[in-house]
């Protein structure tokens, strides 16, 4: 018998097997088990073509369900969301500071490069601690990581709380960075290993979505407590305690995962733990297949030396690192962080004039990025990866030609500076030698100041910004903000034109195409598509990618907007999102709905496997239930069923 014709033999039993328990548990009278007796008694006749009872899709819809209800105990999902608290907290830590750091710089007084280093130092320590993260895990597994990462985040929370001058902030930053680097490589992997195939897409997606969850509810925190006249940083950096510690107590009671359990030899506990989370599912079976992979794995890749170094050296682990690295630096290369950070702006752009909306702007923008995720969730099991982060990516990159070409025309467009006046407490100042808003805006130290003449913009200056507020001038009619109401307005870091909204438009359209699919879909490949031995060490290196190109592009992006303008800026992040398509086109292969076991499979013969996600699942079902009916294109999301 061939390969193949076993192949659908044995996929053909697990059906039918799983038919059959589903005949066995149906109820009375329903209406699905008509369905699935029909298809059992068709699988396991397979005595020529059986004739066509019910569609495909209504099958595999009735057995979605019935499977579902079987394997699905709420205690993974409990499990997932003590874990994606790791992601809450990553997203409220790194989205509450911009806020905090608009009432710090003043209370402290604090110098560009103090705020510089009190926002990087902590994406820069999470770098550092992502990349420790791989050691961490796989010697003391997820758990303690966990443990740890929640241990972090309260403690950061409470120094930052305390913290008396600017060098206790930094600690505090830094000890957070740490926890969030930790929670970033370690909850997706304790996740996916705890989770049912069928289901672990979604539930490693919901992490991130917890994570732009995080970063919405930070920036409402952000807009409630900036009204506060004195210590409101302090609740912003110390609300995330309440998180941190609500997950610390919750992992007390939660287990380790089951399959790091059985690579470490305890395999009592994993199977105690598997028959925890699988409730009442059989669990030999995948006891059994977890550890033969472990077993095989082992003889395989036997061998001293760094676990690195061993995954460069195996094909199939050497493919899979490039394409989880690789997902990870086009997500941060598509520019999303700085995206979101220019928001606001991009807003009063678009015309909305009212400064103190900036902070409640930005907080729409977070809301837009976590609402689309949730799209991310309800897609992953249904669309696949692979077809979700490229339309993603495709999307993001033509929602950069469009910021682009906004930002372009607003340049092309840009107001004339009709009025050249010296400035009185510093002549040498440049700003007003500016003859176009375009140049003015660019530079960091002037903003434009202008009247509005009905829809056109009438007399206008060029003038230095506050220091201490770049809301208003640091002399001259746009000194003070009230001037609003007689029609004067300030705008800096950007330039009134009638083609404004293009960017808004763009920016929504962005983030629209990026949260559901680039968002997510790295974090959630990578969960999944290394062998366990090399699982811990894949995901602390792709995490580290991740930070490492979060700050190279938000620190670059001022200078690249200098250097090339803005609309050259998202030309550029257009044309990295255009590599990024071509990289996941040629690269990434689909995981969905295989066991984490067999996915290591699909990284040995890469051009092979690209586009052929349970076909032989897919051939076997059309042979049984489809001779003769037209068996529709696409992925129906019936690999959960292949055993
Ligand atoms: O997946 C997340 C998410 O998209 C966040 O919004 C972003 O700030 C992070 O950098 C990214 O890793």
């Amino acid at each position: 018998m061939s390969r193949k014709s076993s192949d659908n033999e044995y996929t053909l039993r697990s059906l039918s097997n799983l038919m059959g328990e589903k005949r066995r548990n149906a109820k009375d009278d329903s209406g699905e088990r008509s369905l699935i007796k029909a298809a059992s008694s068709s699988s396991i006749n397979s005595q020529g073509p059986a004739p066509p009872v019910a569609s495909t899709c209504d099958l595999e819809r009735a057995a979605r369900k019935q499977f579902q209800e079987d394997v699905t105990p709420a205690f993974v999902f409990v499990l997932a969301g003590f874990s994606a608290l790791g992601g809450f907290l990553f997203g409220y830590d790194t989205g509450v500071v911009s806020g905090a750091m608009l009432l710090l710089k003043k209370e402290m007084n604090l110098s560009a490069l103090w705020q510089e280093l009190l926002v990087s130092s902590t994406v820069g320590s999470a770098a550092l601690s992502a990349l420790a993260g791989g050691v961490l895990n796989g010697l003391f597994g997820r758990r303690p990581c966990i443990l740890l990462a929640s241990f972090l985040f309260s403690l950061g929370a409470i120094v930052l709380m305390a913290a008396p001058n600017k060098e206790v902030l930094l600690v505090g930053r830094i000890i957070v960075g740490l926890g969030i680097g930790i929670a970033s490589m370690t909850v997706p992997v304790y996740i996916a290993e705890s989770a049912p195939p069928q289901l672990r897409g979604r539930l490693v997606t919901v992490n991130t979505l917890f994570i732009t969850g995080g970063q919405f509810f930070a920036s409402v925190i952000d807009g409630a407590f900036s009204y506060l006249p004195k210590d409101g940083w302090r609740y912003m950096l110390g609300l995330s305690i309440a998180p941190g510690v609500i997950q610390f107590l919750g992992f007390l009671f939660l287990p380790e995962s089951p399959r790091w359990l059985i690579q470490k030899g305890k395999t009592q506990k994993a199977r105690r733990v598997l028959s925890q989370i699988r409730g009442n599912q059989n669990i030999d079976e995948e006891y059994e297949s977890i550890k033969t992979s472990i077993e095989e794995e082992e003889k395989e890749v036997a061998g001293d030396g760094l676990v690195i170094w061993r995954m460069l050296t195996y094909p199939s682990t050497r493919r899979a690192l490039i394409v989880g690295c690789g997902l990870q630096m086009f997500q941060q290369l598509a520019g999303i962080n700085t995206v979101m950070y220019y928001s606001a702006t991009i807003l009063q752009m678009a015309g909305v004039k009212d400064d103190k909306m900036a902070i409640w702007l930005a907080a729409l923008t977070a809301f837009t990025n976590f609402i689309f995720t949730l799209l991310g969730v309800w897609l992953v099991e249904r669309v696949g990866r692979r077809k979700l982060t490229l339309g993603s990516i495709a999307g993001t990159m033509l929602s950069l030609l469009v910021l682009a070409v906004g930002f372009l025309l607003t340049t092309q467009h840009s107001p004339r500076v009709t009025l050249h006046p010296t400035d009185p407490s510093s002549p040498n100042s440049t700003c007003t030698e500016y003859g176009y808003c375009d140049g003015c805006m660019l530079d960091p130290d002037c903003g434009f100041c202008y009247q509005m003449n009905g829809s056109s913009v009438g007399e206008s200056s060029c003038v230095s910004v506050n220091k201490e507020s770049t809301s208003q001038a640091s002399w001259g009619r746009c000194s003070n903000t009230s001037n609003t109401a007689q029609g004067i307005f300030w705008a800096y870091n950007y330039c009134p034109t009638a083609y404004s909204w293009t960017a808004l438009f763009g920016l929504i359209l962005y983030l629209v195409f990026f949260a559901p699919g680039m968002g997510p879909m790295p974090w959630t490949v990578n969960s999944e598509i290394y062998p366990l031995w090399a699982r811990s060490t894949g995901n602390a290196c792709s995490a580290g990618v991740n930070w490492i190109f979060n700050v190279l592009v938000s620190l670059t992006f001022l200078h690249v907007a200098e250097y090339l303008t803005y609309y050259g800026a998202f030309f550029l992040y257009s044309g990295l999102a255009a590599l990024g398509f071509l990289f996941i086109y040629g690269c990434l292969p689909e995981t969905k709905g295989r066991r984490l076991e067999e996915i290591e499979s699909l990284f040995e013969n890469q051009l092979y496997q690209l586009n052929k996600p349970n076909s032989d699942l897919k051939n076997a079902i059309r042979l049984q239930f489809s001779k003769g009916s037209r068996f529709p294109d696409g992925d129906y999301g019936v690999s959960y069923i292949s055993l």
